[in-house]
This record gives C-alpha cells, sequence and structure tokens, in this order.
C-alpha cells in the first residue's frame, strides 16, 4: 500500500525513532528506524543475536528502551503499558501461554472474546448472550480452519493447531495490527503452509509484523523487510532487494561463521 503524496507519514501504523537498548553496557538494539506501513506484512530478520527480539519486546512492551520513541499512527506511545497498547488495538500473537491447554478451543476464544468486552459476571449469566458468544467464537474458529477442534480440549490439539488457535484469540481482541513472534518456530513443512495461508487470510485489513527465521515463509508472505545486524537496521525493502543485497549475504555468512567458530570452541 502506498503513502499519499499529501501526507506521506499517515500512511505508517507503527514507527520506531533512534527505538535504542542497552543491557548493563551492551547495545542490543542501536538508534533504530522502523515504519511500518497501513496494510503491510512487514517481517524483521537478522541473523541469530542481531535484536530481532529485544525490538519486538520492545514494540509490544516486554522492556522499556534505553533511548528513542515509539508511535502508533503518529502518536507517541513510548510510555504506555502492554494491556494498553493492546487496548489501542496493537496485539501480540504466539506466545504458547496465551491459550488454555484443559479448556476446549471453543472455550478458550470464548474467553477472549469475554476478555475484550470486559463486562461485570453478572451481564454473563444472561443466555442471550451466552449464545452470541458462542456465535462469535464458532465463526473466529471458522476464521482459522478449526471448526472440527471446536470441543477438542486445547492440550490433545497437534502443535500447529494449537498456534492457529492463537490466531483465533488474537483475531477475538479484534487487533488492528498484529505483532507475530516466529508464528512457524517449530513446524513441520504442512503446518507451516497453513499458517503462511492462515497469516495470509487474516492480514487481509490489518497490518502485520512478524519475527521470523524462515526465509521461504517471508518471501511468500512479506510486502517489506527490515534486516537487522547488531542492533541496527543493516537493511530494507522487498524480499528481492533485500535477498541480492550484498551487505545482507554477508551478515548471514558472517553469523553462521561466528556459530561455527563457536561450535568448534566449545566442542
Ligand atoms: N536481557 C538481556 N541481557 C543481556 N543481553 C541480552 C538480553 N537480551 C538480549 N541480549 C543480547 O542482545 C543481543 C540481541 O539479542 P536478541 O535476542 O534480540 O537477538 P535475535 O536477533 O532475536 O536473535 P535470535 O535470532 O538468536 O533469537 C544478543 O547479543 C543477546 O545476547
Amino acid at each position: 500500500m502506498s503513502a499519499t503524496a499529501t501526507s506521506p507519514a499517515s500512511a505508517a501504523v507503527l514507527e520506531t525513532r533512534g527505538l535504542t537498548k542497552s543491557f548493563r553496557g551492551f547495545t542490543a538494539v542501536d538508534d533504530v528506524d522502523l515504519s511500518v506501513q497501513e496494510g503491510h506484512i512487514h517481517a524483521l530478520i537478522g541473523p541469530n543475536g542481531a535484536g530481532k527480539t529485544t525490538v519486538f519486546n520492545l514494540l509490544t512492551k516486554f522492556l522499556p528502551p534505553t533511548r528513542g520513541e515509539i508511535l502508533y499512527r503518529g502518536k507517541p506511545i513510548t510510555s504506555l503499558k502492554a494491556n494498553q497498547i493492546a487496548r489501542l488495538g496493537l496485539v501480540r500473537s504466539f506466545q504458547i501461554s496465551a491459550v488454555f491447554a484443559h479448556m476446549t478451543a471453543l472455550e478458550n476464544v470464548r474467553v477472549a472474546l469475554q476478555l475484550r468486552l470486559g463486562t461485570s459476571f453478572h451481564f454473563w449469566k444472561s443466555e442471550k448472550t451466552l449464545d452470541h458468544l458462542n456465535e462469535r467464537a464458532m465463526a473466529l474458529l471458522d476464521e482459522v480452519g478449526l471448526s472440527e477442534y471446536a470441543d477438542t480440549l486445547t492440550v490433545e490439539m497437534p502443535y500447529g493447531r494449537k498456534r492457529a488457535l492463537e490466531v483465533a484469540t488474537t483475531l477475538a481482541l479484534d487487533p488492528v495490527m498484529l505483532l507475530l513472534d516466529e508464528p512457524t518456530q517449530g513446524m513441520g513443512a504442512e503446518d507451516v503452509d497453513r499458517i503462511v495461508a492462515l497469516i495470509k487470510r487474516v492480514s487481509k485489513g490489518r497490518t502485520v509484523l512478524m519475527v521470523e527465521h524462515n526465509l521461504s515463509v517471508v518471501s511468500r508472505l512479506c510486502d517489506r523487510i527490515t534486516v537487522l545486524a547488531r542492533g541496527a537496521v543493516l537493511a530494507e525493502g522487498d524480499y528481492a532487494s533485500v535477498s541480492n543485497d550484498p551487505r545482507v549475504r554477508e551478515a548471514y555468512m558472517g553469523s553462521a561463521e561466528n556459530d561455527a567458530e563457536k561450535a568448534r570452541a566449545s566442542a
């Protein structure tokens, strides 16, 4: 989606300016300027230790920055807490703890819907309200392809399906923007394909920022990619441009060499 000529800044949903995080003198994230455009699926990639998780944790308020600013639709949100940005529509997904193992898939989505509505217990005693909730929860399960798992205990669901359930519980919060932390981590090829299709589907009308190691997933899904190396932005662009960038190739190779060196040293 391109910015209009008159208001180029207004198309950014999430931005950072000079975002920096130091851990006892070690700068893990160094002066990062990021701009995620409305409607994009944007990936944060980079070799091991590049600072991806730290940036993600800063954006989702799991960590406070040492310096810099975070803006949502042009307004500073640097000092807001995770629940406050969730209320603005910025919702983090893919935390396996976000679903309750001993509840069914349907119950999990219903709890997420109740959390969003946040109304009193008394309110939930109405049969009509409960019916409405069940309907909405079933629709969300259907959206992520889990209708047939509605009455299955989460603990008994295959790993890939649990992650799809997390997407359903996230959608229950009605996000404007989804923040996904390694959505295909630990998955086999079949589950990866399913999650790719799912992210494509649920990204319609939304903005997505994801940290992802699997470059094939990134190439299939993402409109824009920011490559981090040693805490700083090394390159940015679409998949073709960043994957052909010699600096990006070198950063990945360098990290592979470092890993090999570490492995040799510890052998
Ligand atoms: N709490 C912390 N205390 C000290 N150093 C940290 C902390 N968290 C991260 N780091 C360091 O910051 C750097 C960036 O780490 P981060 O986990 O953000 O990288 P990453 O790109 O997500 O890596 P990976 O792909 O391996 O998950 C690393 O050198 C890491 O050791």
